[in-house]
């Protein structure tokens, strides 16, 4: 038997959801930079689940539709109520609350396509609301019910905060929803992809996701990226601790990808928004000081900006609470983990590879008073 740590380079599934070919990133075929300049959020869901970009009328019903899930049980905002919120990531509490939803779906175990199709309709619609409504607990307030005449992308920050969105903030969050959507076999979409394989239910696959996900070498990523900003405070210190940290041999967050080599394609269209984003907002610095660390990274390390990276100052220059970025992340990928889901069921085989034993072999058996 030989093994490849990491599964690095293995081919484990064919898939029509998305591909990485030669450092381009497609869904379905779109070239990403096409869909991070033209296409609304909901474009891209139907895109992933049905294989197809739709007409207005297919949009249209399909967003109808979609919206029309968007209120979650209130029994499952009860209980959000309930979580030690001043201890809880928000990671953690929607993977409790996704977990939850299920409980309150009386098709949860039905396992027909048009009962799959139904939740995972459910879940995108949701988690949002779920993301949002733990967001406003914690501080005090009350949920607030999505509008759903309003897009997904502006659905989400007026839940948040409570005020419609303006337009360049609208703009700025559904382009980094479609850049996060879906990007083949990444742990988290594997990790959906093994859990029903089993024909375990869809709410499984997606709070498994969802705990992959939160992990700082995938998803979780984007919060440190923030955090380490903001520990540096200052573009003068951006050297010293840069330096510092790749001594020590500290991985900088946001840099290096397992499948791209020579650089993330959708890391060029957070930067653009960083800068022009933290124009808008008079904090050029989060923008300058994230540009000196990729100098940095970049010719010290050849290690290139990955989507977490930027998407960093993008969400922080959008006013939102450094936390949440990891959960936005859900938010938008979650499209990409049910298309992979609904892939997986219509042609599923068991996902189970083989372990290299590297263990003592022969022992004999100890009792328990001789050991
Ligand atoms: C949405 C996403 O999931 S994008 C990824 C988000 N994650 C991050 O940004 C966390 C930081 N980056 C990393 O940890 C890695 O680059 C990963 C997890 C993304 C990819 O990991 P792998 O393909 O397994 O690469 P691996 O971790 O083996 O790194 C190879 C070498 O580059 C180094 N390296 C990789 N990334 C970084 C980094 N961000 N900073 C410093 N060094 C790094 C490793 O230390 C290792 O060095 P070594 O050979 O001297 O031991
Ligand atoms: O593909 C990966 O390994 C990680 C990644 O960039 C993503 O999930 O968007």
């Amino acid at each position: 038997m030989s093994t490849t740590k990491g599964l690095e380079g293995i081919v484990a599934t064919t898939s029509s959801v998305s591909s990485i070919i030669d450092g381009v990133l497609t869904y379905n075929g779109y070239n990403i930079d096409d869909l991070a300049d033209y296409a609304t959020f909901e474009e891209v869901v139907y895109l992933l689940w049905y294989h197809k970009l739709p007409t207005k009328e297919e949009l249209e019903s399909f967003t109808k539709e979609l919206n029309g899930y968007s209120a979650v049980p209130s029994e499952v905002l009860e209980q959000l109520k309930t979580y030690p919120i001043d201890k809880v990531h928000p990671m953690a509490a929607l993977r409790t609350a996704v977990s939850n939803l299920a409980l309150f779906d009386e098709d949860a175990d039905e396992m027909s396509e048009e009962a799959n199709r139904k939740k995972a309709m459910k879940l995108q619609a949701q988690m949002p609301t779920i993301v949002t409504a733990f967001a406003r607990i914690r501080e005090g307030k009350e949920p607030i019910a999505p509008k759903p005449e309003l897009s997904y992308a502006a659905n989400f920050l007026y839940m948040l905060d409570g005020e419609e969105p303006d337009e360049t903030s609208i703009e700025a969050f559904n382009k980094a929803l479609v850049l996060h959507a879906d990007h083949e076999l990444n742990a988290s979409t594997f990790t959906a992809r093994v859990c029903v394989a089993t024909l375990s239910d869809v709410y499984s696959g997606v709070t498994a996701a969802i705990g992959a996900l939160k992990g700082p070498l995938h998803g979780g990523a984007n919060e440190r990226v923030m955090a380490m900003l903001s520990e540096i405070g200052d573009e003068d210190k951006v050297e010293e601790y840069i330096h510092k940290a790749l001594e020590n041999k500290e991985k900088i967050m946001g840099f290096g990808h397992r499948v791209y080599k020579d650089g993330d394609p959708r890391a060029k269209h957070l930067k653009e928004m960083s800068r022009q984003l933290t124009k808008i907002t008079g904090e050029s610095k989060w923008y300058e000081m994230s540009v000196k660390i990729d100098e940095i990274v970049t010719s010290e390390k050849g290690l290139l900006p990955n989507v977490d990276f930027y998407s960093a100052s993008v969400y922080h220059s959008l006013g939102i609470e450094h936390d949440l970025f990891t959960p936005i992340f859900a938010v938008s990928r979650v499209s990409g983990w049910l298309a992979h889901i609904l892939e997986q069921y219509d042609n599923n085989r068991l996902i189970r590879p083989r372990a290299e034993y590297v263990g003592p072999d022969k022992q004999a058996w100890v009792p328990i008073d001789k050991r």
